[in-house]
């Protein structure tokens, strides 16, 4: 349905002078999903986001936010929306608290400051001023003004860089939330597992590409699952089972490590075992994982 897309972009393009940092980039991110935006260093991710953001204008092909034309409808959309760039444009002679008072007056949106201050961990920082604050600090201020009033859409760039493992969760946890209350989130992260656990659908993007997008089981599902599993050497007078989605099955030099990569994990890890039980032989140190993202993430780049 029409109405269930929130950024809609094609063939987009933007170059900076001769370079295309964004070459040809299809994406379609849907109302009340979080939507990772992955990639190396470099990737074009960034520039997608400002492109969306309405910062810059495409040299070809079009972006969508919520129906309209960022670059063109900004103050239409700006009610709507919340940002966190890479680099926070903070005034540093205000206080935490002031900050959020600030931004409670430009925006159409209202908020229970206290709570927000609760949520980013800065109750107790809450009459420091911005310049005095950590690094860290200073990020989770950047994000509860970009979360400011639960806005529909939330676009962030890398929120969790530079913050502790706690807080990370936290924000993350905040992210969720917002999810779940209805907002749209777009974001950029290079902590894969994060995406992995918390994302509904995720793009990679490589050399101003996508490599690969789609729900994470989609995504995952682009890549071989693996068996492992130490099988006794006498077990194998008996042949193997018939593998049904095997595409490489090894056994390394003892003849003992048996290593499948199969398009049909349940299957063929169903097969092993009804062989083995069948046998009475004890599989040890047995295995059986999706790809993860982070393999998915290495075979993209090492590909171009
Ligand atoms: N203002 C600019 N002028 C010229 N080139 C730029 C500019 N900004 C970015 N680039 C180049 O465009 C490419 C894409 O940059 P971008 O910041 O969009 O990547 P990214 O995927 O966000 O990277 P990272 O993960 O390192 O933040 C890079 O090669 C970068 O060097």
């Amino acid at each position: 349905m029409e109405d269930d897309i929130v950024i809609e972009i094609s063939l987009l393009r933007f170059s900076y002078d001769t370079f295309a940092a964004v070459d040809g980039v299809d994406l379609t991110v849907r109302r009340g999903e979080i939507f990772a935006l992955l990639g190396t260093n470099g990737a074009g991710k960034t520039t997608t986001l400002e492109l969306v953001e309405g910062f810059r204008r495409p040299e070809s092909g079009t972006v969508r936010v919520l129906g309209h034309d960022p670059a063109r409808a900004r103050s239409l959309l700006k009610p709507r929306m919340g940002m966190m760039l890479q680099h926070a444009g903070l005034i540093e002679e205000l206080s935490v608290f002031e900050t959020l008072k600030l931004w409670g007056s430009l925006t159409t949106r209202s908020d229970d400051v206290e709570e927000l201050l609760d949520r980013i961990e800065l109750v107790h920082r809450r009459d420091t001023r911005v310049e005095q604050l950590s690094g860290g600090e200073k990020r989770r201020l950047d994000f509860a003004l970009a979360i400011y009033g639960r806005p529909e859409l939330i676009v962030l760039d890398e929120p969790t860089t530079g913050l502790d493992p706690e807080s990370r969760q936290r924000l993350w946890q905040t992210v969720e939330r917002l999810r779940d209350s209805g907002s749209t989130i777009l974001l950029t992260t290079h902590y894969l597992e994060e995406a992995e656990s918390l994302a509904d659908r995720v793009a990679i993007m490589h050399q101003g590409r996508i490599s690969v997008a789609g729900t994470l089981p989609e995504v995952l599902g682009t890549r071989p699952s693996r068996i492992t599993a130490r099988v006794p050497a006498s077990a194998l007078e008996r042949a193997l089972p018939a593998f049904a989605g095997a595409l490489k099955s090894t056994l390394d030099d003892t003849g003992a490590l048996l290593v499948l990569e199969t398009t049909a994990l349940q299957e063929d890890l169903g097969a092993l075992l009804r062989w083995a039980g069948d046998g009475g032989i004890e599989l040890d140190r047995l295995t059986a994982s999706q790809a993860s993202l982070a393999e998915i993430f290495l075979t993209v780049g090492a590909n171009r």
